[in-house]
């Protein structure tokens, strides 16, 4: 299999690749070195990864001359924390990092994201490397450079635009994933689909089972075509002033839902971008936006997978309205107290919607399985 290899080139940032591709970490050192300015990487995992992948990606950098340090920290959501940015940026200290050194993120989605906003503060920003070892990672996090730990009330509400330097995404080390894990990497797949390519879903209809079974040419296409549409929306729009907001498909939703529960295994955020998604399509179909066979046929694609895609598939369902709007009000797309949702025309038709009715989406919220406290 080749090595597919995707740009991404925007104003505000020096452009950068994503390898997508087999054995790319067979040649790690070959794809890293020519950014390495000291001789010495510092890597950050999870202890979920590390003993799966770490050994071979340390003992080739070790071989070819170069000291290597890591730092191995806690899996799960809960990491994305104050508490998980303190521990990394005291090692990073420790290892006296300078503005040299660069950091490789070896791990999934939280890694990627806790590590890209260290390296965004330490030393008012140093270069780091993402090594996406999920598929959600792959297809979406460890690209656009959207960087942030957790905070109680709202999902990513602190952190910063940080580019990575190169992104190198090797199919083979998605074969240890938890079948959960890979379900949720197809919540984000087929979200590019939905926002914004038609025949993108038309495919994964037919070839969800091959993507959800990693076979190998399914999994290329859908992790390259993916980070082919969130390159081409970056590069338009770094900073989320329009376009990128796109990315957002059933996000205000499914963030309110994993703040709700408070950020851990209970609900993955796949998991609740892929109920995010279904609210989205059913809003939209309520409010006369979209077409009810349209809603029904991607609500449907999103069950065939295996996702869940009504709050009331989350075990301590139900919701209180009032309380998931309060989380949807710390939402980066709100605007002066008012709500921001991506709403949709169809499949393959997503679209900002500014200045939602709040009372339409605590309607909608109760029809949709939400219950007042004190009901
Ligand atoms: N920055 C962005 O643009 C962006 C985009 C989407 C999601 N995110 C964030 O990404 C996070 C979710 O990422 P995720 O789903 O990768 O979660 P994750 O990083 O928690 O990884 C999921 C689980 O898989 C394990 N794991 C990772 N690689 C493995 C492998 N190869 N084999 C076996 N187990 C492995 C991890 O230890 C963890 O238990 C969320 O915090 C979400 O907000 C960010
Ligand atoms: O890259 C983006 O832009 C996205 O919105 C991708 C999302 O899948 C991702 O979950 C992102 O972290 C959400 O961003 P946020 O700004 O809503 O926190
Ligand atoms: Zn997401």
């Amino acid at each position: 299999m080749t090595t597919t290899r995707i740009p991404v080139a925007g104003e505000g940032f020096k452009p950068y690749e994503v390898l997508v591709g087999q054995g790319l970490l067979q040649n790690a050192v070959g794809h890293i070195a020519p950014f390495l300015k000291n001789r010495r990487v510092f890597i950050i995992t999870d202890a979920n990864v590390a003993p799966l992948h770490l050994g071979p990606l340390e003992a080739q950098f070790t071989a070819a001359g170069f000291t290597v340090e890591t730092l191995v920290v806690e899996a799960g959501e809960q990491t994305k924390s104050w508490e998980g940015l303190q521990q990394v940026t005291d090692a990073f200290v420790a290892a006296g990092l300078d503005r040299k050194d660069i950091v490789l993120a070896f791990g999934g989605g939280v890694i990627g994201d806790l590590t890209g906003f260290a390296c965004a503060v330490y030393m008012r920003g140093i270069d780091f490397i993402q090594i996406p070892t999920t598929v959600l990672a792959q297809v979406d996090s460890s690209v656009g450079g959207k960087t942030a730990i957790d905070h109680p009330q709202g999902k990513n509400l602190i952190g910063a635009f940080h580019q990575p330097r190169l992104v190198l995404c090797d199919l083979d080390v998605l074969t240890t994933l938890p079948a959960r894990q890979i379900r949720c990497g197809y919540a984000e797949i087929i979200k590019y689909g939905l926002l914004g390519d038609h025949a993108f879903f038309d495919w994964l209809e037919a070839n969800d089972a091959a993507v959800l079974a990693l076979e190998p040419e399914a999994i290329r296409h859908a992790v390259a075509r993916s980070v082919e549409m969130k390159a081409e929306i970056v590069a338009q729009d770094e900073r989320e002033g329009g376009k990128r907001a796109l990315l957002n498909l059933g996000h205000t939703f499914g963030h309110a839902l994993e703040a709700e529960v408070g950020f851990g295994d209970l609900l993955l955020h796949g998991e609740a971008v892929a109920i995010g998604m279904a609210q989205a399509f059913r809003y939209s179909s309520a409010t006369g936006g979209c077409a009810a066979s349209e809603a029904e046929r991607a609500i449907a694609a999103v069950r065939h997978a295996g996702l869940p895609t009504a709050m009331s598939d989350i075990r301590n369902a139900p919701f209180d309205p009032d309380k998931l709007l309060v989380h949807m009000g710390h939402d980066k797309k709100a605007e002066g107290g008012t709500l921001t949702f991506v709403l949709v025309e169809g499949i393959g038709k997503a679209f900002v919607a500014k200045r939602v009715d709040r009372q339409s989406v605590h309607d909608f919220l109760v029809r949709d399985g939400a219950q007042l406290q004190d009901a």
